[in-house]
């Protein structure tokens, strides 16, 4: 009975490099992550992605697309965390340091799950291949999580 929770979540995938940002206060403190947050009133998500990326990372992504949608329980909290994921490879400015995010580029070969969170494991594959896909992970706490589904959705 209460309505999800809207979050944004933008990777920026360029050829062999992916740009992620390590979040220095707040909701993942201390994981390397892309960059986002919450949908604000009166914006659209797409319109929260892109605000969002402009504010963690100080870069534009015109072309960003969105490639999938995963629900995130908390055992223990009402409220469905509903994470719209968008992938761009275009970008416009330079990656700098923000309050929120230091930015970073990685190999996709390197990518360093052991500092990301639990879940990025399972779907970042997708998101690289250029799938689109839609999930479910029920979390117990910040670092494991209970049950999960990944599926892959038809591109036809
Ligand atoms: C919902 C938490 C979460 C998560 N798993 C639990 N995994 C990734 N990669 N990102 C997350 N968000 C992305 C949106 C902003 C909040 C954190």
């Amino acid at each position: 009975s209460v309505p999800n929770k809207l979050l944004t979540l933008v990777l920026i995938h360029q050829n062999t490099r992916l740009l992620l940002g390590m979040k220095k206060r707040g909701f993942g403190v201390g994981r390397w992550n892309g960059f986002g947050g919450k949908v604000q009133p009166g914006e659209t998500i797409l319109e929260g992605a892109e605000r969002e990326l402009l504010e963690e990372s100080c870069v534009r992504a015109p072309d960003m697309k969105h490639i999938g949608r995963i629900d995130f329980e908390f055992v223990g909290e009402p409220q469905i965390m509903e994470v719209h994921v968008f992938k761009a490879t275009e970008f416009e400015g330079e990656p700098a340091e923000t309050e929120e995010m230091r930015p970073q580029w990685f190999d996709v070969d390197s990518i360093p799950f052991n500092t990301m969170w639990p879940d990025d494991v399972l779907w970042f594959p997708l998101m690289l291949k250029g799938s689109k896909f839609k999930g479910y992970f029920k979390f117990e706490g910040m670092d494991k999580y209970l049950e999960y589904n990944l599926e892959e959705l038809d591109q036809s």
